[in-house]
């Protein structure tokens, strides 16, 4: 048995006689009332009144001898504003909330309330009979009171409760959901809080999901009182176009002037007012004016969404649409509350639609970042490349004469070495050292000093071949690779390349120079270290110092085979104003 709607035209009448839940009361000259139904003319009770609605059924099964098995006839209601009571054959089979002298207020609850088989007659006749309180004038003022929403079913208890229970696990998942989702986004903004979007769209999600939870029969398996339920709903109601605010704002990347920031805080302050002034009356006596408050933000979004559009904003597209449903479902809910259409509250669509919105807006912006960043971190990459290229290049080269220095001279020099060793191929080594260049420094500055070495590196370069590879051992001395060359071709280069400096015209700041050096000559033999090579050019070399400089010395001799005759006293570099 699915159940049997009892929606449907009931009898109605202001008052209250306990005479009225009994089947044999005539009610006939009471007046028809549709239910569940909002706000008809004269339909509801009073305030601070009791008023009854009857309604006589025919049961298909007739007698509950004939009902099935384990079939126990329950009565599901529908949301009725304001506390209640049910009878069924002239008992009492429940309610909700209190009655007068306890009135209390409780509404949005659906109940299923089992009916004992001996108020149905014999015959199946079953009356039911609601008496509702009209509660103070806060509530029939501003809503009306009375059964308003939802069915009214006759049907099997089990099957009742199931089905109520089932049509609204939808609604708690989705909420639960949101919450889920909302809670995994601030999480996100707390790992990585550059992502600001992300704690208020988490923020958001959460809001929705709170607020849903308090419009599902589920809330009531947490033991809040009504009251509490309804403080809940309002605050989640109330601080919402505060959280959207923040939220649309960051994602359109717009600054919240300072007037904003007030607007702002008022939903702040109505939603802690919902929280903290006691009662009910602060709850509904201000969501009508809520609901106006509320119509700028609509405004003032979609001028900024537009605005954003018109800019080219990538979020701002997917945001707008969002929004448009969420003021078409304001602008619904609006006209129930103020011109009491009968239309459903579409309010939660509202929510979710915006959220949804700016969740996509989110996630395009998510992965326009994504890119970003990968672009930037390949184009890092490549500018960290060169410049990691230029500085292996800077660790090889000498900064002052830009030939290679030690480091640099070494690994070439090894690299040749592997080669002449490969080709079976012979090389010479020259160690070449300026001849008392302290007095060059001491009598003209460091600065001319640095100035003869470089033009001394460009001097040497020019002498040279291009294979020959040239390096600044340290301070005044320089080291020469000469590759394919004998002891004859050695000896040519030295004895030019003495002569070539001897001759050159070296000049700094106004002043010409002249000055010598000595060259220490080694031929690479077979098998021998670059090291053993270099050793035997730098003995070669102070051999020539020692035999007066301004020569070139063979590492084999240790003698010169080509000095200047006499070997002149070359300090110090004579030096002449021009
Ligand atoms: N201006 C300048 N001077 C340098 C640089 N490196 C080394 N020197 C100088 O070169 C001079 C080398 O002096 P010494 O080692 O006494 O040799 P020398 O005066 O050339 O005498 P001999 O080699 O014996 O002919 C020192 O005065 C160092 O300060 C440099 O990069 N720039």
């Amino acid at each position: 048995m699915r159940g049997v709607s009892v929606s449907g035209m009931w009898k109605f009448q202001p008052g209250d006689n306990a005479e009225w839940a009994l089947p044999r009361f005539d009610d006939t000259s009471w007046v028809d009332r549709r239910l569940p139904g909002r706000w008809p003319e004269g339909g509801y009770p009073e305030t601070n009144q009791l008023a009854w609605y009857r309604l006589t059924v025919k049961l298909d099964v007739p007698t509950p001898q004939d009902w099935p098995a384990q079939f126990q006839l329950a009565l599901k209601t529908g949301k009725v504003m304001s506390a209640f009571e049910v009878y069924a054959g002239g008992k009492l089979i429940g309610g909700v909330g209190a009655l007068p002298p306890l009135a209390e207020l409780n509404y949005d609850r659906v109940r299923v309330l089992a009916v004992p088989s001996s108020a149905v007659a014999t015959d199946g006749t079953l009356v039911l009979a609601l008496r509702v309180w009209g509660g103070d004038a806060g509530i029939t003022d501003a809503w009306g009171s009375g059964p308003y929403y939802g069915d009214f079913i006759l049907g099997n208890n089990a099957d009742l409760l199931l089905s109520t229970a089932r049509s609204e696990l939808p609604g708690l998942l989705a909420s639960l959901l949101f919450i889920g989702f909302g809670i995994y986004h601030t999480y996100l903004y707390r790992r990585n809080r550059q992502f600001r979007s992300y704690l208020w769209l988490g923020l958001l999600a959460i809001n929705i999901g709170i607020y849903g939870i308090t419009l599902n029969q589920w809330k009531y398996a947490i033991d809040f009182s009504f009251l509490v339920w309804k403080k809940i709903e309002f605050a989640a109601i109330y601080i919402f176009p505060a959280v959207v605010i923040q939220m649309l704002w960051t994602l359109l990347d717009t600054q919240i002037r300072q007037w904003l920031r007030i607007y702002q805080a008022t939903f702040v302050v109505l939603s802690l007012a919902a929280i903290l002034i006691p009662g009910m009356a602060v709850l509904w006596s201000t969501l009508p004016y809520f609901q106006l408050w509320s119509l700028p933000l609509l405004i003032l979004g979609s001028v900024l969404l537009i605005k954003r559009f018109r800019d080219g904003h990538p979020e701002a597209r997917t945001s707008i649409l969002g929004v448009m449903i969420f003021a078409m479902t304001c602008v619904n809910d609006l006209l129930i509350d103020l011109a009491q259409t009968d239309t459903m509250r579409l309010m939660p669509f509202g929510f979710v639609a915006i959220f949804a919105a700016m969740a996509v807006s989110l996630a395009n912006r998510f992965t326009a970042n994504v890119s970003r960043l990968e672009d930037e971190v390949a184009e890092r990459t490549r500018a960290l490349s060169v410049a990691n290229k230029r500085l292996q290049e800077m660790a090889r080269i000498d900064p002052l004469t830009k030939l290679l220095n030690r480091r640099g001279f070494t690994e070439e020099g090894l690299s040749e070495i592997q080669r002449v060793f490969r080709g079976r191929r012979e090389f010479a080594l020259m160690l070449l050292d300026i001849d008392d260049f302290k007095r060059v420094n001491d009598r003209f500055g460091h600065a001319c000093g640095d100035a003869i070495l470089q033009q001394l590196a460009g001097c040497l370069r020019g002498a040279l071949r291009e294979v020959d590879v040239i390096g600044r051992w340290g301070g005044e001395e320089f080291i020469i690779l000469l590759p394919q060359t004998n002891e004859r071709g050695a000896s040519t280069v030295a004895a030019n390349l003495r002569s070539t400096i001897a001759g050159y015209g070296f000049a700094h700041d106004g002043v010409s120079l002249s000055i010598t050096a000595t060259i220490g000559v080694s031929l690479h033999r077979k098998g021998e270290s670059l090291d053993a090579c270099m050793a035997a050019a730098d003995r070669a070399m102070y051999a020539g110092k020692a035999q007066g400089r301004d020569q070139v010395v063979f590492s084999d001799s240790a003698a010169a085979v080509e000095s200047v005759a006499g070997a002149r006293e070359v300090t110090p570099p004579s030096g002449d104003a021009s």
